[in-house]
């Protein structure tokens, strides 16, 4: 169930009309979000997704929407907003911060394989490049700093092992994050939510990313993280998988060669990536938000990530020296 507001054809045709996009012929509520109001809507035109946002901001929504609409235009598959004549993007339906985007094609392949993976890794790498002359600033407000504020709060819920990890995971990021060799990382803004559920293929093609909502300036080697941890792993252990991985790392590093520093710190931001992760979801778990119609992830999945990352964290690298 994600339909929080009710949106008629007359109020989507107001809207449709000021973008210009024809006649709507059909409205339909989309069920799988979780955050937001979705429609797919029809029009004599093509076909779009109408977003009405249930918690951002109107006035937080252009970060993301300008990033989204930069990639586009940089020929990422990324739904880039409608603009009206006076080229404004964001718009208000039902006193909601409204949006009509492109309705991509495809589904999500939540079993990927390695060509789904090695496609991931050119796109990520596509993405990294693109974003290097954004100009508009957001840090990630799922970083250090939000983890340093929400770890308290789950940590009177946690058993005294768990709390150790988060603990000392936690220290140690801090002082990644202080280190010089941090500080030369390339970083811009990243998508840094890039999970199975966010991409989708058409005949085994990759044919779009979205849900930017998580995006923020961030290090390109923690995006990378992020989607390692979800795309290659082996769902019974935790570990990378290392065909899949392989796969992902040498279609990244075909578009974009990684630096020495970034080879060698990738190792922590896998585990940077995890803990961000496993800290989200004790959250949401733990202390769910007020009328949130969310099912909570299983938080575990991702203390066995960070524990088998902290475990091997050279199993990384050995695929990098593989594949070089
Ligand atoms: N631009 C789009 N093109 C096609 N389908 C989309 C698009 N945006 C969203 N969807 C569909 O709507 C679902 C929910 O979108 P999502 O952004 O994940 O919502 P939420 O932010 O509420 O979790 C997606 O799983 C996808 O099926
Ligand atoms: N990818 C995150 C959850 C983010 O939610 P989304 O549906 O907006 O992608 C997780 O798996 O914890």
């Amino acid at each position: 169930m994600a339909v929080y507001t009710e949106v008629s054809v007359p109020q989507a045709q107001a809207l449709i009309d000021q973008l210009g996009l024809g006649k709507v012929l059909s409205l339909q509520g989309i069920q799988g979000g979780i955050e937001n109001t979705n429609y797919f809507v029809t029009t004599d035109s093509g076909e779009y997704v109408l977003t009405l946002f249930e918690r951002l901001t109107a006035e937080q929504l252009p970060f993301y929407l300008q990033l989204t609409r930069h990639l586009a235009q940089r020929g990422i598959p990324a739904p880039a907003p409608y603009a009206d004549a006076s080229g404004h993007l964001l718009f208000t339906l039902q006193d909601k911060p409204a949006v009509v985007v492109d309705k991509l094609p495809g589904k999500s392949e939540l079993e990927p394989g390695v060509a789904h993976c090695s496609q991931v890794g050119e796109l990520l790498a596509r993405m990294h490049l693109a974003a290097q002359d954004f100009t508009l600033h957001q840090p990630n407000l799922r970083g250090l700093h939000w983890w340093n504020a929400t770890a308290p709060q789950v940590l009177p819920h946690l058993g005294t092992a768990q709390r150790a990890m988060l603990e000392d995971e936690l220290a140690h990021q801090n002082a990644l994050a202080a280190s010089t060799a941090y500080g030369a990382l390339p970083r811009s803004a990243v998508h840094a939510d890039l999970f199975r559920d966010n991409v989708m293929f058409e005949h085994a093609r990759l044919s779009g990313v979205f849900d930017f909502y998580f995006a923020g300036v961030d290090t390109w080697m923690f995006d990378l993280g992020v989607v390692l941890n979800d795309w290659c792993i082996d769902r019974q252990s935790g570990a990378l998988e290392p065909l899949r991985a392989s796969a992902l790392l040498a279609a990244y590093q075909q578009k974009r060669p990684m630096l020495p520093v970034e080879r060698r710190l990738l190792p922590d931001l896998l585990r940077a990536a995890a803990l961000r992760f496993w800290i989200s979801r004790l959250w949401d778990f733990y202390l769910p938000r007020e009328a949130a119609m969310l099912v909570p992830h299983d938080p575990t999945h991702f203390e066995r990530i960070l524990q088998d990352r902290r475990r091997a964290p050279h199993a990384v690298s050995a695929l990098l020296d593989a594949a070089h």
